[in-house]
């Protein structure tokens, strides 16, 4: 055949080639196995030499169609063992895991045998997606061996892993109690600082609050519409950090209220009421922070008589929701107290047992504590609020006694796992404490936080601002003194003491002087309800902004930012408050249509359309923006907006803007 084709027999032997080349790269790319490369490869062979030798001699006798027939026969018959199945490999133990995975398992089943001398059998093991560890799966071995057996050999397992510094094992739950999975990080996710999401968006404070990641990247938080949270660590080790964190993210819950009571001269709060102290929101963001000692016992009077004021009040809603625990919602609000250095809250007694009994009874009523503390010891935060709390958290320091103290002994857990500042274990209702990294928040990032929560936040439903009393009514007079660097015992002029009592002359305030009485239950001591009423005279209510400036340099903000004249309790509409949130999110004030469009998930008419009845379009003069220059929206707007709008009210446009 070759003389008739002109063929040199070569090329038969160089198909043949070729062809059993590609079969084993293909088969190897695809993990085909060996019977399907080896059925390949003899196909190729039978093929090529029938096709080499009928160019040497000629196809046209009886023995080369024999061959050929035969050839394709075999072929047919063995052509199962060709086809591809998808690879499985099976290891140790009952279940199937992809391969790259089966080595993970059979050295952890390993491990387990050897250090905590118990034989497992590993049915699973997940890669996290964020490739920084993964998670195996274990069945224990019945004859009563534990979950809590292989808990306390964590450090252990993960010293036997050699698994790099601050990389850890943590011991969770499977499907049933006869299961462990190993949390197994491989890479330090801890060691990288975390700065929080900037999404201020309105939330509810009955779904998860969130201040920091897992190491798997799992977002860290808990639910605190019931439980109260313990935060621990050393000085610097991040527990105001958290605070803030739980700040913001308590802040975007439009049902709840959040209070601020630290100790050591508001620097809690400082960053928060700057930008209502300067003028540039009406409302302040936080509902009330006691920067003292006398304030704080104040609000925790408050917040008992608010809670007691539910128990018994609001019996009915609880009826009507078919529901045993009250309804928060934005007309009835959460009040969540956050207590920055709560040792020195316990220091005084009477303060101690305000916050313990408001612990004991406010759960149910929705008047939640968050407290810090510099160790979880008996001395410094008492044992039953200890005891109490739901949500303990330990910071990153040099002691791993401390992880005894606040989750009990052998837990498996040591600081080592953790790094550094603003690192640390949590644990929800008793679950084995997992490491965590918070949130660096800073303070300008705060304060984008504070514009728009001013704006979002709830107020408190009127029946609980009556129980509260006049402490709560006039809280804003005293927190602009105490902010603004007044002494609290200076006469603080009131500009409006006649405007709203005339006939008398601009009297000026008398200077609140609290005393404190030593001693007892809380009950047992001077309410300091009264105590303020004996040396206070009532106040309106109003912004800070109209009050006189003290020794701040308030004057050039309020001309950049000027205010309404009065506070006056409103509701921003949703879509001004979301807007607000994507202008904090981009980190700018000044954002075109387009992209403001585009972060609200709407066509650019349907924002005008959106916001036309609050009187905000896009200005007039196109301004530039990467690179662009374009029309879009100013941020100020949106502030007047907010500020101006009252229920009911008819907005109307705004001058100077047309719609797009
Ligand atoms: N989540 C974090 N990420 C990165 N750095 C952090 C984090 N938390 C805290 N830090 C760093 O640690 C420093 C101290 O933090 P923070 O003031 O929150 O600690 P603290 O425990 O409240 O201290 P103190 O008890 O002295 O008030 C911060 O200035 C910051 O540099």
């Amino acid at each position: 055949m070759g003389d008739a084709t002109a063929l040199d027999p070569l090329w038969g032997g160089a198909a043949t080639v070729t062809g059993m080349l590609g079969t084993v790269v293909v088969g190897a790319h695809f993990d085909h196995g060996p019977t399907a490369l080896l059925y390949r490869l003899g196909c190729w062979i039978g093929a090529g030499g029938w096709l080499t030798y009928t160019l040497i001699t000629t196809p046209w006798n009886l023995n080369t169609f024999a061959a050929l027939g035969v050839g394709a026969l075999t072929a047919g018959l063995l052509s199962p063992l060709g086809r591809v199945t998808p690879h499985t490999d099976r290891r140790p133990g009952t279940a199937l895991v992809l391969r790259q995975n089966a080595r993970i398992g059979i050295e952890w089943e390993n491990r387990l045998l050897r250090v905590c001398r118990i034989r497992v059998t590993v049915t699973d093991v997940v890669t996290w997606p964020t490739g920084t560890g993964y998670d195996v799966q274990v069945e224990l071995p019945g004859g009563g061996v534990t979950r809590k057996q292989v808990e306390s050999y964590a450090e252990a397992l993960a010293t036997d892993a050699r698994l790099p510094e601050g990389c850890g094992v943590e011991i969770v739950g499977g499907p049933h109690r006869g299961t462990v999975v190993l949390r197994v990080s491989t890479v330090n996710r801890l060691a990288q600082i975390i700065t929080y999401p900037a999404d201020y968006s309105p939330t509810t404070v009955l779904e998860p609050i969130y201040w920091g990641e897992y190491t798997n990247a799992d977002p860290a938080g808990a639910l605190v519409r019931e439980e109260s949270v313990l935060i621990a660590g050393k000085r610097g080790s991040g527990k105001t950090t958290l605070l803030q964190d739980a700040s913001i993210a308590l802040g975007r819950c439009t049902d709840n209220l959040v209070w601020h009571l630290d100790l050591n001269g508001g620097g809690l709060t400082q960053p928060w009421i700057d930008v209502w102290l300067d003028g540039r929101v009406a409302r302040c963001p936080i509902d009330w922070a006691a920067p003292n000692l006398h304030e704080g016992k104040l609000m925790l009077s408050a917040a008992i008589a608010v809670a007691k004021h539910r128990k018994a009040s609001y019996r009915q809603l609880k009826r009507a929701h078919n529901s045993n625990l009250l309804p928060v919602s934005p007309e009835l609000p959460q009040i969540t107290i956050l207590v920055d250095e709560g040792a020195q809250a316990v220091k005084d007694r009477e303060l101690e047992s305000l916050l313990s009994e408001l612990q004991n009874i406010g759960r149910n009523e929705a008047v939640n504590l968050i407290i810090s503390a510099l160790r979880p010891t008996s001395d410094l935060i008492p044992v039953n609020m200890k005891k109490q709390t739901g949500v303990r958290i330990q910071m990153h320091g040099p002691d791993d006694d401390e992880l005894g103290h606040m989750f009990g002994w052998n837990r498996g857990i040591c600081m080592d796992q953790l790094a550094g500042k603003g690192t640390g274990f949590a644990s929800l209702d008793g679950s084995v404490p997992r490491p965590f990294r918070a949130y660096n928040v800073l303070p300008a990032q705060i304060e984008q936080a504070a514009l728009i929560i001013a704006t979002t936040r709830p107020d408190l439903d009127a029946a609980s601002a009556e129980a509260a009393g006049e402490a709560y009514d006039t809280r804003y007079q005293r927190m602009y003194a105490a902010f603004t660097d007044l002494d609290t015992t200076e006469e603080v002029p009131d500009p409006y003491a006649h405007a709203l009592n005339p006939g008398t002359s601009s009297a000026p305030v008398p200077a609140r002087r609290l005393t404190v009485l030593p001693g007892g239950r809380a009950d047992s001591w001077a309410d300091p309800f009264a105590l303020a009423r004996r040396t206070s005279t009532p106040l309106p209510v109003v912004s800070a902004a109209d009050w006189p400036e003290p020794r701040r340099q308030v004057a050039r903000a309020r001309q950049l930012h000027p205010v309404p004249a009065a506070l006056q309790p409103h509701q921003v509409p949703p879509i001004v408050a979301r807007a607000m949130a994507a202008f904090a999110a981009a980190g700018t004030e000044r954002l075109h249509s387009a992209e403001l469009a585009d972060a609200l998930g709407m066509s650019q008419t349907e924002l005008a359309d959106a916001l036309r009845p609050y009187g905000i379009g896009p200005r007039e003069q196109p301004f530039k923006r990467r690179g662009q220059r374009l029309r879009g929206y100013d941020l100020e707007d949106f502030h007047t907006a907010a500020e101006g709008h009252t229920p009911g009210s008819q907005p109307g446009a705004t001058p100077g803007h047309t719609a797009v």
